[in-house]
Order: C-alpha cells, then structure tokens, then sequence
C-alpha cells in the first residue's frame, strides 16, 4: 500500500528491518476503521479470478501457492469461492489472512468462522492479518547487513 509507504517514511531513519515492519502496523493500528477497511480493498482474494488468471502479483502467487491454494480441488476452490464471496457481501471487503501463516484447511476454516465475526471485528483481524503479509515481504525485502557485505 503506497500511501502506508509514503507516511511511514517520515519515521526514517530505520534501525533494522523489524523496525521498519513495526512502524507500518503502528501506522495501520492508528488507522479508523475505514482506513483499515480501504487496506482491505486493495487485497486480492485467495485464490479468486485473479490468481486464476495468473495476474496476482509474484509475492500474492508466492504466498498462495505456500498455502497450498494452488493444489486445490475442485469442491475446495468451489467451497472457498462461495465463502469468499459471502464475506466480501457481509463486510465490503475481501477476506484477508497471511496465507504464509496458514495452510488451505485452516484457512478455508477460519474464512467460515471468521464470517460469523461483527464487521468492525473482521476490520482489525483482517488489518492484523495485513500487518503479518507486510512484515514477511518486508524482511525479504531489506536483506540484513550481514547480506549486504557478502
Ligand atoms: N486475500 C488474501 O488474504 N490475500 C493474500 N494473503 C496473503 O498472504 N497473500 C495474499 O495475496
């Protein structure tokens, strides 16, 4: 999310990667409810016409397929197709979850218990669950010194 970028900038310098991904979720926990919401917006969803497209984004593929969301079986895509599009109805939003955390069972099970949540609930579950995609492409991103020197 650029705008996240652009504001989180003005906390540099950075003392490490880590430090860089807490100050993206101090800014995201500051966020209003429609701000976190608008983060959510900008999310494709799992497994949904983009990533069966192929025009999801190498990290959104990356993490998908560590889910194992790219091997799944017809009754499964269908089942998470459906869920996916009942939440995005309740909430105005898409479902989001770090799909590196998660493997597909557990996330088609949490989009099923996560659909009963109240909508400002699945505001800052989804935000949090934002925070977790953010810091793990972050890390990947900004190599350690270490790295740097080799
Ligand atoms: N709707 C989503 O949860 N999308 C995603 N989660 C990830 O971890 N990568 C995505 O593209």
């Amino acid at each position: 999310c650029s705008l996240c970028a652009a504001a989180v900038w003005r906390e540099r310098p950075f003392r490490d990667a880590e430090n860089l991904a807490s100050c993206f979720g101090d800014f995201i926990d500051r966020l209003p409810i429609s701000g976190k919401e608008g983060i959510l917006r900008l999310h494709p969803d799992l497994a949904g016409r983009l990533a069966q497209a192929g025009q999801l984004t190498s990290e959104s593929t990356r993490e998908q397929a560590s889910a194992g969301l790219n091997t799944m079986t017809e009754e499964e895509r269908q089942r998470m197709t459906n869920l996916n599009k009942r939440y995005t109805q309740k909430f105005g939003f898409p479902f989001v979850i770090c799909a590196r955390e998660n493997k597909k069972d557990a996330i088609l099970r949490g989009l099923g218990e996560r659909l009963e949540n109240a909508p400002q609930t699945e505001a800052i579950t989804g935000a949090n669950e934002v925070k977790k995609i953010c810091r793990l492409r972050l890390l990947d991103l900004v190599k350690p010194d270490s790295q740097l020197n080799s």
